[in-house]
């Protein structure tokens, strides 16, 4: 039986353990997941990035390639999500440094469909995110106090919040409440403010996971909710999370984020622990 080999990596702090699977033979239940993100009895981190062929997955879109790599991505609570921004980063700087693609330009299949990327020599990545597309208005509320938000579709939901005050001062240790008939799949909600011309700065609860330090499919989802707001049908800005500053750009067909990767550990698992954590 081969090794089971990992990457431990993030971007902007937004943490995952990569799982190499070429030939899908891991057998990555949700049991498995949660072990391997839990940061006391696994390696510990925001999500799994599982790597496959786009023929391995059963629910894969139409458009992604059956030949090409497909980032088959899980929450820390062991739910799978359609996409993810910084997840897709590191996914992609690791497929170039492991010479599983020619690099620096190509695409990577996702369950939100098929996403082009970009490297760059000083390790930050550019991913093509797809349009943002505004679905409706709601409310996220924390500690009892109600904040408007706009609901946005990155390929995952999320509820992109407004508010004037500091998002350091609110309470994301339990999820935010939120309207289970616009969101029946549950959502990612992020509270941003401005930051003078050019930058945002923001918190997210994730859906799956909790707060984590960044969420880039959430930073997209709060540039396009600020743009929306201001009745601007494209724009970009700087958005400063607790992991780090990502840029976003909104045209009125599609979106970029680019930020930093960081491959931090690589090594095997332990097969009785894998066996164990089923
Ligand atoms: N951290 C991610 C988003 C991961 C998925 C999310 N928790 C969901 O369930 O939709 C990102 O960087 O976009």
């Amino acid at each position: 039986m081969r090794d089971i080999e990992f990457v431990k990596g993030h971007g902007t702090e937004n943490d995952f353990v990569v799982l190499p699977d070429v030939d899908a033979q891991l057998d990555l239940t949700a049991a498995r997941v949660r072990a391997l993100c839990d940061r006391n009895r696994g390696l510990g981190a925001d999500g799994v990035l599982r790597v496959v062929r786009g023929s391995a997955v059963e629910d894969a879109p139409s458009d992604v390639d059956p030949d090409g790599w497909f980032m088959d991505y899980r929450n820390a609570d062991g739910s799978t999500a359609e996409m993810c921004g910084n997840g897709l980063r590191l996914f992609a700087a690791y497929l170039v440094d492991v010479g599983l693609v020619d690099g620096p330009e190509f695409v990577v299949g996702t369950r939100a469909g098929a996403r082009p990327v970009r490297t760059h020599e000083d390790g930050s990545v550019t991913i093509q995110m797809g349009p943002a597309r505004i679905f409706g208005r709601s409310q996220a509320t924390v500690s009892g106090s109600a904040f408007p938000g706009v609901a946005v579709d990155v390929g995952n939901p999320h509820l992109a919040c407004l508010i004037d005050g500091d998002p350091a001062d609110l309470d994301l240790t339990v999820p935010p409440g939120r309207d289970p008939v616009l969101f029946p799949h549950g959502v990612n909600v992020e509270f941003f403010r401005r930051k003078g011309p050019d930058a945002i700065q923001m918190r997210v609860h994730e859906r799956g996971v909790g707060e984590t330090r960044a969420c880039g499919t959430g930073t997209v989802a709060a540039v396009a909710a600020l743009l929306h707001l201001e009745n601007e049908p494209s724009g970009s800005s700087y958005v400063d999370i607790l992991g780090g500053r990502v840029r976003v750009e909104i045209t009125e067909d599609g979106s970029t984020l680019t930020g930093p990767t960081a491959q931090v550990a690589r090594g095997n698992l332990d097969r009785k622990w894998w066996e164990s954590a089923s």
